[in-house]
């Protein structure tokens, strides 16, 4: 794991958001499309902002959640909701996007047909994941059902998940996807969150979840 500290939170995101889009462009130069997986949450937003003015051929890179929260697109719940704002405008409105919320009543209906949308834009070229103060990342928090064979390193790739710390029924992209992506960035922010890293390089992934994708990611924090 390496950690990069940021004098200030507006330094972080425009050194991140620079960093993910020469990461895509660096796999489109290659030849191949690109893919981008990144978190809900409240505190990608910054990054979003930065990245969607950046200058690469975005109708060349696919867009999805690791996570997305049960609700329909418009809830402001929605982790969806918070991507057409912030991300998936000005240039990289130009992005293919890969809605992991279906419609279907509940996310155990929806893997199937994920799953196969997802896989010809695997291995995932960026995963960008935040970190609640549990150690939770994407949907995969301590104590959920089905943690266990989320975590296994030959997991299904897409799992509903019910959690206590969840307030709805969530649905997840699980270690065997995430783990395999090429670049891997971990979002962090604040003293809590810098202290909950510390906690969770000394457990196992099943009480800090993060802990499966630290070994080769570059973790960034500011305070
Ligand atoms: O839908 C979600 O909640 C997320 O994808 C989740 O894994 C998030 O990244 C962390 O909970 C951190 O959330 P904050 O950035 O709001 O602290």
């Amino acid at each position: 794991m390496e950690l990069k500290e940021y004098p200030d939170r507006e330094m972080l995101a425009l050194s991140l958001a620079d960093k993910l889009a020469s990461q895509l462009a660096q796999q489109l130069r290659s030849g191949g499309d690109a893919s981008l997986c990144v978190p809900g949450g409240t505190t990608p937003t910054p990054v979003f902002e930065t990245l969607s003015g950046t200058d690469i051929e975005w109708e060349r890179v696919t867009v999805f959640l690791g996570d997305e929260r049960w609700v329909d697109g418009d809830h402001k719940r929605s982790n969806s909701r918070l991507l057409r704002r912030h991300l998936l405008k000005d240039r990289a409105a130009g992005a293919r996007y890969i809605d992991l919320f279906t419609g279907d009543a509940q996310p155990d209906d929806a893997t199937a047909d994920l799953g196969q949308a997802l896989t010809p834009h695997l291995p995932i070229t960026v995963a960008l994941l935040g970190m609640g103060n549990d150690m939770h990342t994407a949907s995969l928090f301590p104590g959920a059902d089905g943690l266990a064979q989320a975590l296994a390193k030959d997991s299904p790739m897409l799992m509903p998940i019910r959690a206590e710390g969840a307030e709805e029924p969530r649905i997840t992209l699980t270690r065997s996807v995430l783990s395999n992506a090429m670049h891997t960035h971990v979002l962090i922010m604040g003293p809590e969150k810098r202290e909950a890293l510390e906690r969770a390089q000394k457990l196992d992934p099943i009480e800090a979840p993060i802990r499966a994708f630290l070994d080769n990611a570059t973790v960034h924090w500011a305070e």
